[in-house]
């Protein structure tokens, strides 16, 4: 069996016996291998057969016998006169040593490929596990793209979408498809926020790519797929590789909401500035209206008129209504104003007074409506105007016949649908004003002559209150004079004075021109130049004209020299009380009377009068 084997076996064995120098067997694989047949092996020594490496051999030998086995890939065999290095594997045995034989080139070739198999297969495996690593490195690199709230995408050179993530399609509302390998600047940053054209050379998304810097802006817009412009942040990161610039990652947010509240707080602020301003003028107001010491007190008479003319008051105070107060200067038209007003659901707020006749025509509008920093040359800031100032309160127009024709629409508009301008802005301002008028000028007269709006006159003619000249209500006088007496001497703090029936004569045949107000002058003056407590009006026997001289139109031949120059002293008179004893320059007496301020001057010297009474 165990000879069949040996003869049988795969590969080329030869017995042989060292100490003897034979080879003792050669089984069938060792005669193919060596082209030998037994009998021509058996007749070989061992030394014959390794012939030219015979030192190589016998260490062979050696190390076999010293350890049982060995191995050698360089002992060499000649057949048909060819070198042949022999792979070996030799083992003692009890009578001899068995070498088991390959040819060295062929178990080269076997070791080199099986080494190369085996890398090979370390080398699929090593490529499969980095594949895998790869595989979860981008999927993770997926996920973060998917997961970030912010946009992101990606650019080739030429500004091309190389990839897209969830956010920024959510934002832009592209689909993927349709970004990708598109341009896109021209696709969603094609314009400016205002939709003037973005040119693309301006953009800092390519020149991130050009000049391979980061750049980074907030306050552009990305266009949505809806047309929408969506305001947002973002950073262009260049993209580099083997050191040259292949692109840019572009990193972008919606930044809509910080937008919205960073206007909510602009607003806001606005407002606070607004209010700032309007608590700031309103103050300004009151400290005025403080130094102006007005007379708050109640309206004095118990004539017919001044009753009805209370009852008016009480009817119209509680509406909303537009009140025009018509009659002379100084017959207490504001003072009726403010009884409206402190009877008013308004009361709690203030009364805000503009007189027309003081401001002049180039600065109405601001005056009334505001302006805006730099609307014109002297406008250094904002400014509140007087109809924003009486918001939620009541606006008193006096001498509202000197309003310019040319504002008088601006008036009428803020009259019927309460909104405005202020000058230099567009904004629309919405107010919540009850005005009330005055005048002593007959503004139907004005609306015939085509210096008033008829529309405007009807609008503020909602309830016209009529206050009646002194003269038309002289009954009145005895209780006007004792107020007066009473309230100078309380503040000059004088002993009251008295004023005898003879005195009151006087002051009641007078015609009173200056009405009220001239009253109170009058009875002031003549305090201050009392002596004792007695006051005198024998004085206004020089100033009689009105009552003294009744004009008969039918005879005017009649009026004599001195009746003549009466009549031009009260008309002296009249235009002081007009202008409040203003002589010179716009709405002087000068210019109403079309006389040269230094000839009036003159003509008051000469009828000794004294235009500070007039003043108020
Ligand atoms: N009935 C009255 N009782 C008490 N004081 C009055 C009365 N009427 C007017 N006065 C006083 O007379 C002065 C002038 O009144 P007021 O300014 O209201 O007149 P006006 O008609 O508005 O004058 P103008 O047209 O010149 O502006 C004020 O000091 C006011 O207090």
């Amino acid at each position: 069996m165990l000879s069949h084997l040996f003869k049988q076996a795969p590969v080329a064995m030869i017995f042989i016996d060292p100490v003897n120098n034979q080879i003792l067997q050669a089984n069938l694989q060792a005669q193919a291998l060596f082209s030998l047949d037994a009998e021509k092996l058996g007749s070989y020594t061992v030394s014959q057969f390794f012939p030219d490496c015979l030192d190589k051999l016998m260490l062979f030998t050696q190390q076999v016998f010293e350890h049982g086995s060995a191995w050698s890939n360089d002992l060499s065999i000649s057949i048909n006169q060819q070198s042949i290095t022999l792979d070996i594997n030799a083992i003692t045995l009890d009578e001899g040593v068995l070498l088991s034989c390959q040819l060295a080139s062929v178990c080269f070739q076997h070791y080199y490929q099986s080494l190369a198999e085996s890398n090979y297969q370390s080398g699929l495996l090593h490529w499969s596990k980095s594949e895998t690593i790869y595989q979860e490195i981008e999927r993770q690199n997926q996920m973060l793209l998917t997961a970030v709230g912010d946009g992101i995408y990606g650019v080739d050179k030429k500004g091309n979408a190389t990839f897209v993530n969830e956010a920024a399609i959510k934002i832009i509302g592209w689909k993927k498809s349709e970004l990708i390998g598109k341009n896109i600047h021209h696709m969603i940053h094609h314009s400016h926020a205002d939709g003037s054209h973005y040119a693309v050379n301006h953009c800092p998304i390519f020149a991130a790519f050009n000049d391979g810097e980061v750049h980074s802006m907030d306050e552009e817009v990305f266009w949505s797929k809806s047309g929408k412009a969506i305001p947002v942040e973002y950073t262009s990161t260049p993209l580099k590789d083997n050191g040259e610039l292949i692109g840019a990652v572009v990193v972008f947010r919606d930044i809509s909401k910080r937008k919205e509240t960073e206007q909510k707080l602009l607003n806001a602020l606005q407002q606070v500035d607004s209010l700032k301003q309007r608590l700031e003028m309103e103050n300004a107001y009151l400290q005025e209206e403080i130094n102006a010491d007005f007379n708050h007190q109640q309206i004095i008479g118990q004539s017919e008129s001044v009753k009805h003319m209370v009852h008016q008051i009480e009817l119209v105070a509680p509406t909303d209504a537009n009140v025009l107060i018509t009659g002379e200067s100084g017959t207490g038209k504001e003072l009726i104003a403010r009884a409206i007003h402190d009877a008013s659901h308004r009361k709690n707020r203030s009364f805000i007074r503009v007189n027309c006749a003081a401001i002049p025509a180039e600065l109405f509008e601001s005056e009334f409506f505001g302006h805006v920093k730099g609307a014109f040359s002297g406008a250094i800031s904002d400014r509140v105007g007087r109809f924003e100032l009486a918001n939620d309160a009541t606006l008193f127009l006096d001498e509202v016949g000197e309003i310019p024709l040319q504002l008088q629409g601006k008036l009428l508009r803020v009259l019927q649908e309460f909104q405005f301008e202020r000058v230099g802005e567009s904004k629309t301002r919405t107010v919540d004003v009850r005005v009330i008028c005055a005048t002593n000028q007959n503004l139907k007269a004005l609306v015939e002559q085509n210096k008033f709006r008829e529309d405007l006159y009807f609008r503020l003619n909602v309830f016209p209150i009529h206050s009646p000249a002194l003269r038309d209500r002289i009954e009145d006088l005895p209780l006007l004079v004792n107020h007066f007496i009473n309230k100078i001497c309380l503040r000059s703090n004088l002993a009251a004075a008295k004023v005898s029936m003879a005195q009151m004569q006087y002051l009641s045949r007078y015609s009173w021109p200056g009405n009220i107000r001239e009253l109170e002058n009058i009875i002031e003056r003549q305090i201050i130049l009392a002596k004792g407590n007695k006051l005198s009006f024998e004085c206004l026997n020089q100033d009689l004209p009105m009552a003294e001289i009744q004009l008969n139109n039918a005879h005017p031949e009649l009026i004599s020299a001195q009746q003549q120059k009466d009549i031009e002293r009260t008309n002296l008179i009249n235009a002081l009380v007009r202008t409040k004893g203003k002589v010179y320059g716009q709405s002087g007496a000068a210019e109403l009377l079309n006389l040269k301020p230094t000839t009036l001057s003159s003509k008051l010297k000469k009828y000794g009068i004294n235009r500070q009474i007039y003043t108020n």
